[in-house]
């Protein structure tokens, strides 16, 4: 199945939020990222998709500041990632896949070495490194060491200490990884909450249904950017009709085979899921299996859940 790749928005995020703009990163002979153009607004969760090695995190470390692109720039709320690190620095904030906390240290100590690296006015950042900590539950935690810290309440204080000078961008790679449901659920919420406050966040995540839960919109990149867009869109283009028929569905296939645009056909519970293009081939699926005889007993639209898009997506995309 083909894709129609979103064209990316030349729209600039009115304050604030991300403009990337033909970013590139090299590795020697090996290129990372390429070309890669996309806007986030301020108050916006957007998922940033892609396979093992796809750039990923090559792309956030730019975004942050903590390497340099090869290619193209981007501005981070108003701070260009070529010329502004310092300021940069300031206003956005990495959960990165490994916690990297001191075991010897409390949370506390932790969270004072963080601010001291930042530069923060403790009289400001610890009622508010404080208030998270009571947000995701290690209220009265803080003045015990890290290494008896299970693996969740490393990762709660990981984001804890990402938030804790009061960033406007928050990348946040994988934050529910090893997270039990309910803890889970904290963070998800947490995230929505940030979002709700104007700050733009981007979220690194392989669970997609969590992507579905918190992003509008995504990109899905391997190298390149192969799309973008809405969540919603993203699964329109991943629609199917579920078809009942009397009797043997099977026999059908070679009719749909025979229409202009060939559908796949799966068969799944004895009903044909027959995959579309756009709606407006549905008739003409309809139609063509009347022609051929079938007694149609039920014809559903139904959309395929975003992970089927991304894998078809990945299949289908040039890299
Ligand atoms: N410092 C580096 N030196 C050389 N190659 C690198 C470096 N960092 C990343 N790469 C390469 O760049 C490509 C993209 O890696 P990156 O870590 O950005 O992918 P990712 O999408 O974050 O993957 P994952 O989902 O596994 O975390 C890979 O081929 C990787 O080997």
């Amino acid at each position: 199945m083909t894709h129609s790749l979103p064209v990316p928005s030349a729209e600039v995020p009115p304050q604030g939020g991300i403009r990337v703009r033909g970013l590139a990163k090299r590795f020697g002979e090996r290129l990372a990222v390429e070309g890669l153009t996309f806007d986030v607004r301020p108050g916006e969760v957007f998922g940033l998709l892609g396979p093992n090695g796809a750039g990923k995190t090559t792309t956030v470390r730019m975004l942050t500041g903590l390497l340099r692109p090869s290619e193209g720039d981007a501005e981070v709320w108003g701070h260009s990632v070529t010329r502004d690190g310092e300021s940069l620095r300031k206003v956005v904030g990495l959960l990165t896949e490994q916690p990297g906390l001191y075991d010897r240290l409390t949370a506390r100590e932790n969270l004072r070495f963080f601010m001291k690296l930042h530069e923060l006015d403790e009289a400001t950042a610890w009622p508010r490194a404080l208030h998270y900590l009571e947000r995701f539950g290690l209220g009265g935690r803080e003045n015990e060491a890290c290494g008896g810290f299970s693996k969740g309440m490393r990762q709660k204080l990981a984001i804890v200490r990402t938030l804790v000078h009061d960033p406007r961008v928050i990348f946040l790679d994988e934050p529910t990884s090893g997270l039990d449901p309910e803890s889970a659920r904290t963070v998800r919420d947490a995230v929505a909450e940030l979002a709700s406050e104007g700050r733009t966040i981007v979220l690194c995540s392989h669970n997609l249904s969590e992507v579905e839960r918190l992003c509008e919109r995504v990109a899905v990149v391997r190298r390149r950017l192969l799309a973008l867009g809405p969540v919603r869109e993203l699964r329109r283009s991943g629609q199917a009709l579920d078809v009942r028929v009397e009797g043997d569905a099977e026999v059908f296939r070679p009719a749909l085979a025979r229409l202009p645009f060939a559908p796949n056909v799966l068969l799944e519970g004895g009903r044909l899921r027959v995959m579309l293009a756009d709606e407006s081939q549905a008739p003409e699926v309809v139609a063509c299996l009347v022609g051929a005889g079938a007694r149609v007993h039920s014809v559903v639209p139904s959309q395929r859940p975003l992970e089927e898009v991304y894998l078809d997506l990945l299949k289908d995309g040039v890299a």
